[in-house]
């Protein structure tokens, strides 16, 4: 069973206990562009004890750098190099796992922080932000020609999905195995500020079904570049299958923050999930309690 913080003693056991403070950022940090309150004052307290702080996201739809530019926006101090996002893990995985060729190209769906982390790692790309695969008119296959050079698909949150780019994806991937299949993330939902809406792993979802193939996933749960002491490092997450199990898979301590996708009721409810996080909390800004009482 999870532990639910509630008291000043636990707020500052937690402080202490743990040097290395991993965070998601959708629904941990933020919904949206909209900053979850208290967030601010928590990584000040944690920067003030000499904590190490990490960001681990799903999201693809951005790069470090734009995600370093977001943080600056929402007053939030931070370095390039704390920044780990499903998009560079996604490049860094091609680069430096695959080790693909460099006359080889990626066909993309997705967003312009996939592609400029793709470019950073030298990985040459085709789709993605290109206006031609960003329209609503219906795919012509007597007229396409696939590009020889693809040798893999890398499928991340695309908020201008189309049955072009799903069309071409497929064309790419049907029948040949050899043709790697990526997913950033497959985060069902995203928790945009205003209310949820289908997340990446909905985007690759219509591949996964006609292809009968699944993707490989480089983002949470799967273990990413960051490795930590685990007896003195703390995953904060919102999601139970990405953030939580990712931890879990790291051997790391986990919270659970309800200031995202996962509700009371999937952990302390009838029918709880088998996911269980050694800590829960309303939000991350309860941790203020150890300011305000002047720990
Ligand atoms: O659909 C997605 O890609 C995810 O919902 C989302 O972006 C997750 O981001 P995270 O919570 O890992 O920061
Ligand atoms: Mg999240």
């Amino acid at each position: 069973m999870s532990a639910r913080l509630s008291s000043l003693e636990d707020y500052k056991k937690i402080l202490d206990d743990y040097d290395t403070w991993l965070f998601d950022c959708d629904g941990v940090l933020w919904r949206g562009d909209h900053l979850i309150e208290g967030v601010v004052e928590v990584l000040d307290i944690l920067r003030q004890r000499n904590k190490k702080v990490v960001f681990v996201t799903n999201n693809a739809t951005k790069s470090r750098k734009s995600y370093r530019s977001k943080f600056d926006q929402l007053g939030v101090e931070v370095h390039v190099d704390e920044i780990y996002g499903s998009a560079y893990a996604a490049a860094v995985y091609l680069s430096s796992v695959v080790k693909m060729p460099k006359d080889k190209k990626v066909y993309v769906i997705g967003m312009a922080g996939l592609e400029e982390e793709l470019r950073d790692e030298g990985i040459a790309y085709l789709g993605g932000t290109d206006p031609n695969d960003n329209t609503l008119e219906p795919f012509d296959l007597s007229k396409f020609t696939p590009d020889p050079d693809v040798a893999a698909v890398v499928c991340g949150l695309d908020m201008k999905i189309n049955y072009t780019k799903l069309s071409k994806a497929f064309q790419y991937l049907h029948g040949n195995p050899d043709c790697l299949f990526i997913a950033t993330n497959e985060d069902s939902t995203y928790p945009s500020a205003a209310g949820l809406l289908p997340g990446a792993g909905s985007v690759s979802a219509p591949l996964r079904f006609a292809l009968n193939r699944n993707p490989i996933c480089t983002g949470k749960p799967a273990s990413t570049m960051v490795h930590f002491d685990p007896q003195r490092t703390i995953m904060v997450g919102d999601r139970l299958n990405t953030d939580i199990l990712f931890g879990q898979n790291g051997g790391l301590k986990t919270l659970l923050v309800f200031t995202g996708i996962t509700s009371e009721e999937e952990i302390f409810g009838p029918n709880p999930s088998p996911i269980v996080p050694d800590f829960v909390t309303q939000a991350l800004g309860d941790f203020r309690i150890v300011a305000e009482k002047g720990l």
